[in-house]
């Protein structure tokens, strides 16, 4: 794939109206909505001050959540643009709609080195449609489209790729240096070379094993994503997270890496809990005899201790996904010990995605990690080297 896209070091920004798609997708608290980091805000940072000082008018946008267009005041990007505000130092203008009236007129009467935020995209069935009517309506506001949203370059929606069709894109600083970074990192691999994967978007990230286990020598499967394994294998999984329409793919993966040779480590105790709450009863067991009332939350201390030994030989380590629900204490400890484990590795270590990155944060690892990528599912198809919508539509060098 071809990295060599233009910046906004590249064009002329001063004075220019730009449309800027950032990744502001934050984890929220569950019960609250209050953000629980803001990493993705402060990473947007120095693109967003490049242009502002430049004297461009910036006319932020990101999708929060997955809302499935429909109007959802719980995911609106409001405390958004209220800690952006408070993170830039000045005000941030937010539009109470996307392409209305209300965004229209505040993006038309934006002035030079101000900032304005529209609301959340994925309101609009459009946007993940990658509708060429509604990249037409967001690209009318502005003459520059610049993409800085690393985190959803995977996606070929309307304000990651569709956008590109109707003005000239070029890549922000932090996608440009999220490429630099992890195609360092990632070209020639110092092995063994360790993927470790978990989380709860499961449909979605099962899909990169195939390729995974073409790249890597072991790979890790805890978090919500282990459960369709176990119940592949005909383990009874009670009410965990599963995907039941990839079970043959399941049982495709496990043999693949048998014939390939690639350590496929999989969970074998789980701690199990009676609800998906901070305070439900719970109890380990093994991952394939899970009680029918019960559903996995986190990965068991055998299992800590598997996949912490494979992260302790490893040469580069790529984890995406949490091992467990960590948002909850009595649920965290298979995640803290994942990223204990990735700290004291001595590996190149490259984390990605909201959710893992805030764990790793939270939980003081930081600045033991070579770098925490703002991309969990970007960073895993990168990893695959398969085409990054967000990126192939921008101009070439
Ligand atoms: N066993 C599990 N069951 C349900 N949810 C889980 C489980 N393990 C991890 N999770 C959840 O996965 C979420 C993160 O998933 P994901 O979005 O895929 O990761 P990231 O944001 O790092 O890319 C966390 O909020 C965590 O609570
Ligand atoms: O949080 C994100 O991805 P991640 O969970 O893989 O890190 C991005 O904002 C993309 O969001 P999406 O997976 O709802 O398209």
């Amino acid at each position: 794939m071809n990295y060599n896209k233009k910046t906004i070091m590249d064009v002329d920004v001063v004075g220019k109206k730009i449309l800027l798609r950032c990744d502001f997708n934050v984890p929220q608290d569950k019960a609250t909505g209050a953000i629980t980091s803001d990493k993705r805000i402060v990473a947007a940072l120095p693109t967003i001050r490049y242009l502002l000082e430049r004297g461009a008018a910036v006319i932020a946008c990101s999708h929060l959540g997955k809302p499935k267009g429909q109007w959802k005041e719980s995911l609106t990007l409001a405390p958004v643009a209220e800690r952006l505000s408070r993170l830039l130092g000045q005000e941030v203008i937010f539009a109470k709609d996307i392409v209305g009236e209300d965004a229209k007129s505040k993006a038309a009467a934006l002035q030079g080195g101000q900032i304005m935020l529209l609301e959340n995209l994925r309101f609009d069935p459009r946007e993940e449609k990658n509708d060429p009517s509604f990249a037409k309506e967001l690209a009318s506001m502005a003459e520059l489209y610049v993409s800085d949203a690393f985190g959803t370059v995977h996606r070929a929606h309307a304000s990651t790729a569709g956008v590109a069709a109707f003005l000239p894109a070029v890549s922000g600083l932090l996608v440009a240096r999220e490429l630099e970074v992890m195609g360092g990192a990632l070209d020639n691999p110092k092995r063994p070379f360790v993927a470790v994967l978990g989380g709860a978007k499961v449909s979605d990230k099962i899909n990169v094993i195939n390729n995974l286990l073409d790249k890597a020598d072991t790979v890790i499967i805890g978090g919500g994503m282990a459960y369709t394994f176990a119940k592949a294998q005909g383990g009874s999984i009670g009410k965990s997270l599963c995907e039941d329409d990839k079970l043959d793919y399941a049982r495709q993966m496990i043999t693949k890496a048998q014939e390939k040779g690639v350590k496929l480590l999989l969970p074998t105790d789980t701690v199990a809990a009676t609800e998906f709450a901070a305070d439900a009863e719970s109890l380990v067991v093994p991952t394939d005899a899970i009680p029918d009332d019960m559903e996995g939350l986190d990965i068991g201390p055998e299992t800590v201790q598997l996949f912490c030994d494979a992260v302790r030989g490893a040469g580069t380590v790529v984890w995406n996904g949490p091992m467990g629900v960590f948002e909850f204490e009595k649920f965290a400890a298979g995640t803290r010990a994942m990223a204990q484990a990735l700290a004291d590795s001595g590996a190149v270590t490259i984390v990605g995605g909201g959710d893992s990155a805030a764990a790793v944060e939270q939980m003081g690892f930081a600045d033991r990690i070579t770098h925490i990528s703002t991309g969990g599912g970007a960073s895993l198809e990168f990893l695959e080297g398969k085409e990054l919508p967000g990126v192939a539509c921008l101009l070439d060098k």
